[in-house]
């Protein structure tokens, strides 16, 4: 590793790590079908066309076919009717080649995400997203964790060690990032405290932090001034900033180059927590293909 004179964060390297998760998983892989000629296989389903979308669940069926699983892609018209979309999930749910079920969200409007969801067979929940899955990681049971803060806490983990005792402040609460990332860190004895947009002093209350998740929606919000010295920053946020005629820009919801001379450790965006998202998903895949199976999970790979 580099020392500069002036102190600078260490970037965590996201690409890096989740290349190593995808390595493990590869090797699960193998084990699973030379010694029980089992193929985990994960569906993916997209509704409608949104560019970005498109691009996520491209990069997760070549990855999952790298790894030497099976990738089963499902691309639906905007206009498909929830009760289409619902008898796919009944397909899916009974297909023995599927193990995971991935419904890319947002769903449009007309269709109730939550319902679709909850279709999903809580085994095959690799998204962590069924009422059941939500329950079981709140009471500490063993769970189909969220991709997102799985991946998160695998890149804190490795960081601290041990993270008893850490301020943690969490901005944002959805159910796929902030609210999952609150149960992970609290089960890894952090004091966690979310905050959101009806929160006061919220600049203050990041003060405080060991641990910052920034997972908000809102391009480069967190500022230098809102960041303890010598902090750990998780950068969720993915904003597209649309530059005419040009490739946009990616930015995340951390204001990167003021908080880097401030922070401890910072991920980047891009190549930072969502390359561990796609990782943590494939990992996901053959923790349940061992579940349904009866059969050994990968060891490190969970919350
Ligand atoms: N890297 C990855 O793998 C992934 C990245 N993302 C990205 O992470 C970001 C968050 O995603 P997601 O959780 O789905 O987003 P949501 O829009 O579902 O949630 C955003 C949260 O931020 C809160 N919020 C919004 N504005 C403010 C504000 N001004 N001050 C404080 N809190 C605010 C909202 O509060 P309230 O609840 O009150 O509305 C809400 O809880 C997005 O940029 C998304 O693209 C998401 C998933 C995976
Ligand atoms: N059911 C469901 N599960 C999800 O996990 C889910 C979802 N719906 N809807 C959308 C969000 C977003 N998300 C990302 C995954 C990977 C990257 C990723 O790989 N990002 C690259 C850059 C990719 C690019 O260039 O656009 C990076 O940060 O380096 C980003 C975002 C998963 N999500
Ligand atoms: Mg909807």
């Amino acid at each position: 590793m580099m020392t500069h004179l002036n102190k600078t964060a260490k970037i965590i390297d996201g690409k890096v790590f989740a290349a190593s998760i995808r390595q493990q998983v590869s090797d699960h892989v193998k084990l699973l079908n030379s010694e029980h000629q089992i193929i985990p296989g994960l569906a993916v389903v997209l509704v409608g066309g949104d560019p970005a979308s498109q691009v996520y669940v491209r990069n997760k069926a070549k990855q999952t076919r790298e790894v030497g699983m099976r990738s089963f892609e499902h691309k639906l018209d905007e206009s498909v009717s929830e009760s289409t979309l619902l008898d796919l999930i009944v397909k899916l749910n009974q297909d023995p080649e599927v193990h995971g079920i991935l419904v890319q969200l947002p769903l449009p409007d007309h269709i109730d995400s939550a319902k679709v969801i909850d279709m999903i067979a809580v085994e095959k929940d690799v998204d962590g997203f069924h009422v059941v899955n939500v329950g079981r990681l709140a009471s500490g049971l063993d769970a189909l964790t969220p991709c997102t803060p799985l991946g998160c806490l695998l890149m804190l983990k490795d960081l601290h060690g041990d993270l008893s005792g850490k301020e943690a402040v969490i901005v944002g609460r959805s159910n796929i990032v902030g609210k999952p990332m609150a149960q992970l860190l609290l089960r890894n004895h952090c004091s966690v405290t979310v905050v959101h947009s009806r929160s006061q002093n919220i600049k203050e209350i990041c003060q405080r932090a060991d641990i910052l998740v920034a997972a908000v929606g809102r391009a480069e919000m967190v500022k230098a001034d809102w960041v303890k010295a010598g902090a750990t920053v998780i950068d969720v946020g993915i904003n597209r900033i649309e530059n005419n005629n040009v490739k946009p820009r990616l930015v995340g919801d951390v204001d990167f180059a003021s908080v880097q001379p401030i922070a401890g450790a910072i991920t980047p965006v891009p190549g930072g927590v969502g390359p561990m998202t796609i990782a943590c998903l494939l990992a996901n895949t053959v923790t349940a293909c061992c579940r349904i199976h009866d059969l050994a999970a990968p060891d490190g790979l969970g919350a």
